[in-house]
């Protein structure tokens, strides 16, 4: 099932001589279950194309499908947009943006309240988020408490409350060291496998991207075929 298709996308900030040309001719699809990462230097569009497929950007031209319903065509096609952003994306950003007065179970009950779950079914479902996540042990601590994988764990696990088809993962790896970057990313791993989702992390790091399914390239805002990678 295709979970995210990308068609013709193109941005430009500004216009005339202040013009950039932030992406271009971007055509892609991710599937259920598929693990991809995205790849570039900096100023290569990453950040654009992950800010237009989280549904915050309006591209400049182009097409932008979610679980099959056009969400943009030449302007916002759903009226809903915003209702399938909550439904359908997890964010995962590169500072982990915990709200800190809330404790790690609250911040993941906060997620799932605004989408309509009661309390204590919100508090039952974070709980199995944070055992998932093996941070049971620190589901009192307030954010500014935690490791910062531990923080990270508990931002994948309000990412996930929704059970969304689509994770969308903003260098989740950059604050942390090697090892504890390797586990986060072992982790979004285990979530596509497990629960089918698609995950698309953006990140500068090589290292970070063994045992992914799709590995997609830009350079000066263009998807890079294959025979161009060196
Ligand atoms: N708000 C903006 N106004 C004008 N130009 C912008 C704006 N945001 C980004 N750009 C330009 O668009 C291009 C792509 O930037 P983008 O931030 O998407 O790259 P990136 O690959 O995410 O970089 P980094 O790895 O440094 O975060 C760059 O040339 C950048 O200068």
């Amino acid at each position: 099932m295709t979970v995210l298709r990308v068609n013709h996308l193109k941005h430009v900030f500004g216009s005339g001589e202040l013009a950039v040309t932030a992406l271009e001719e971007i055509d892609f699809a991710v599937e259920a279950g598929e693990l991809m990462a995205l790849l570039g230097p900096s100023g290569s569009g990453k950040s654009t194309l992950l800010l237009c497929i989280s549904l915050i950007l309006a591209p400049t031209a182009g097409s932008i499908e979610i679980g099959g319903h056009t969400v943009y065509a030449e302007g916002w096609a759903h009226r809903e947009s915003r209702r399938l952003r909550r439904e359908k994306i997890g964010f995962i950003f590169q500072g982990h943006n915990l709200i800190p007065f809330l404790s790690a179970r609250d911040n993941i009950v906060l997620a799932l309240e605004l989408n309509g779950v009661g309390r204590r079914s919100a508090r039952q479902r974070a709980d199995e988020l944070l055992d998932y996540l093996e941070v049971t042990h620190r589901a009192d601590a307030l954010p500014g408490n935690l490791s910062g994988g531990e923080q990270q764990r508990v931002a994948i696990g309000r990412a996930l409350a929704n059970e969304p088809p689509l994770i969308l993962a903003d260098e989740p790896t950059a604050s942390l060291d090697t090892e504890r970057g390797g586990r986060v990313m072992e982790l979004l791993k285990r979530i596509a496998r497990e629960r089918n989702s698609a995950v698309i992390t953006v990140t500068h790091d090589e290292r970070m991207i063994a045992g992914f399914d799709t590995v997609r390239r830009l350079r000066d805002g263009r998807l890079l075929v294959a025979e161009e990678y060196t």
